[in-house]
């Protein structure tokens, strides 16, 4: 299947998912200056009081923490949404050893890391799978995290890293509420674009924070004890550099909120 390694990487996906070189792929270089900024944009709400986090997982390509999304209790709404759109998951991308991680750019700069909250369109949908084939099936929070101090909660998610250290592992990881996650300011760029990976699904609707949060080189250095590969494998690759360069804009704008 696919990875982010020489042969397997963003350069031959399409080989075998042609959504790669579709009309609205993500992610995308974000230009400040030319993104539009549109009055009736409204403030991100992010209800994720009643926190309903499941599980945390190795799945190959990042560590993911889930959620139960049978109902709207866990839940982003306004911004440029109709609906409430349900927590799914939550996973990170990230770079090497000093070298630059994010998917998006902001102005051709990379961040070292990015964290994807995933949502779907409970409204319209019945099923995640669902969603995620539909032009507004998803909404994904992204936010960029820069290398300074230590974040004060993120040790609540590497700790438990060394128990999901190849893939196809999981535990439990009950009770964790994202809002420890969130910059201050909820101020964002919002386009439409895709999923970053296999299967690129041009169903994305895209609100990445203008505010990074502050991390430090230690705490993300852990993410790169994680490993690609499963305990039998025998090739031993370590999970770092998983994520996807900037795809072209085409025709669409980046609409900024106020
Ligand atoms: N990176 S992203 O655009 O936020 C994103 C969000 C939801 C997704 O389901 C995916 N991709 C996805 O699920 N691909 C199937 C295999 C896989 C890849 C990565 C994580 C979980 N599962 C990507
Ligand atoms: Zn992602």
């Amino acid at each position: 299947s696919w990875g982010y390694g020489k042969d397997d990487g963003p350069s031959a996906w399409h080989t075998h998912y042609p959504a790669a070189k579709g009309s609205r792929q993500s992610p995308i270089d974000i230009i400040p200056d030319e993104a539009r900024r549109d009055s009736s944009l409204r403030p991100i709400f992010l209800g994720y009081d009643r926190c309903t986090s499941l599980n945390i997982a190795n799945n190959g390509h990042s560590v993911v923490v889930e959620f139960d999304d049978s109902d709207d209790r866990s839940v982003i709404q306004g911004g440029p949404l109709e609906h409430p759109y349900r927590l799914k998951q939550f996973h990170f991308h990230w770079g090497g050893k000093g070298c630059e991680g994010s998917e998006h750019t902001v102005a051709g700069v990379g961040y070292a890391s990015e964290l994807h909250l995933v949502h779907w369109n409970g409204y319209k949908y019945k099923t995640f799978e669902e969603a995620s084939t539909a032009p507004d099936g998803l909404a994904v929070l992204g936010i960029f995290l820069e290398l300074g101090d230590d974040h004060r909660w993120l040790p609540m998610i590497t700790d438990a890293l060394y128990m999901v250290k190849f893939k196809g592992s999981a535990i439990d990881f009950k009770g964790f509420n994202p809002k420890c996650l969130l910059p201050s300011s909820l101020h964002y760029w919002t386009y439409l674009g895709s999923l970053t990976t296999p299967p690129l699904h041009e169903s994305v609707i895209w609100i990445v924070l203008k505010e990074p949060i502050v991390v430090s080189d230690k705490q993300l250095g852990m993410f790169r004890m994680l490993q690609f590969n499963s305990e039998e494998e025998n090739q031993r690759t370590r999970m770092e550099n998983n994520f996807r360069p900037p795809q072209p804009l085409k025709d669409r704008i980046v609409r900024s909120s106020n």
